[in-house]
């Protein structure tokens, strides 16, 4: 079932359009691949699916984008409720400068619902399992999240995002700036997270792509030029456009 459906999207930084015509519906518990080569506009549809383009000055969006049929830009949409709906995970991992536990409880801590100790120990504890990092921290749940390495500091941004219990989770290539076995363990990660959620993930990653994802959306220069099962767009694409950055021929 099509959880997100985004109609017609424009996007504008000031004069430039950035996303023409963007049409693509996205499905439950799969995930899907947005990939294309530098600048053509994969972060910025991205952070239309969460209206996290509304913080930067002169964009313009036109165009509809339906979240479990409710328009995410009309006037009685909650954007604080959207985003604990639709989790983000960055490029570099962002922990918080505080403790591991209160980097999970973080998003918790923010709602007007109270829990109890605990409560929150056994939040902490699921989400730390779902993001396989809980054997690595369960020691050291008092410690600065800072003291991590790189891939455990972002599977433990993956658990603060899992503690709200959102539907979807946007990804702006997550393990890019991993080593390759961290890179690994997150991708194992986010494959068995896909019983529970929505992903949505930025990759320049092809074998990644091709791996993990169930759909891939190709884009260039602002257009969405294929969406497809992630097997054809990678053993049989039907645009040239497509097989082309699939074989490395740009990009
Ligand atoms: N805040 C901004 N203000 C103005 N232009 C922007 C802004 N962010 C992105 N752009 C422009 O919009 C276009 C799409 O950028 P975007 O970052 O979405 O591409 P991308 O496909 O995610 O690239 P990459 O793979 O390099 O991250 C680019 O031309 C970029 O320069």
């Amino acid at each position: 079932m099509a959880i997100i459906t985004s109609k017609d999207l424009d996007l504008f930084y000031g004069e430039k359009q950035a996303l023409n015509q963007i049409n693509i519906e996205f499905y439950e518990k799969e995930i899907t691949a947005l990939i294309g080569p530098s600048g053509c506009g994969k972060s910025t549809f991205l952070r239309t699916l969460n209206r996290m383009n509304d913080l930067i000055p002169g964009v313009t969006i036109n165009g509809e984008v339906q979240f479990n049929g409710q328009d995410i830009y009309g006037s009685s949409m909650d954007v604080v409720m959207l985003r604990k709906q639709m989790g983000m995970v960055f490029q570099q991992p962002n922990p918080f400068p505080f403790s591991i536990y209160d980097n999970v409880t973080y998003g918790l801590r923010l709602q007007q619902q109270t829990y109890t100790k605990e409560e929150l120990d056994q939040i902490v504890e699921e989400s730390l399992k779902a993001a396989a990092v809980w054997d690595d921290v369960k020691d050291k749940l008092n410690k600065s999240a800072l003291s991590l390495s790189g891939g455990q500091q972002q599977r433990v941004c993956i658990a603060r995002v899992l503690a709200v219990k959102p539907d979807v989770i946007l990804l702006d290539e997550p393990t890019s700036a991993l080593d390759p076995v961290s890179s690994g363990k997150i991708e194992e990660m986010l494959y068995d997270l896909k019983e529970d959620y929505t992903m949505i993930m930025v990759t320049h990653n092809m074998p990644q792509a091709s791996r993990i994802s169930d759909r891939t959306a190709f884009f260039l220069n602002g257009d969405l030029i294929e969406y497809a099962p992630t097997k054809e767009i990678f053993l049989n694409p039907k645009k040239i456009e497509t097989e082309n950055y699939i074989t490395g021929k740009f990009g």
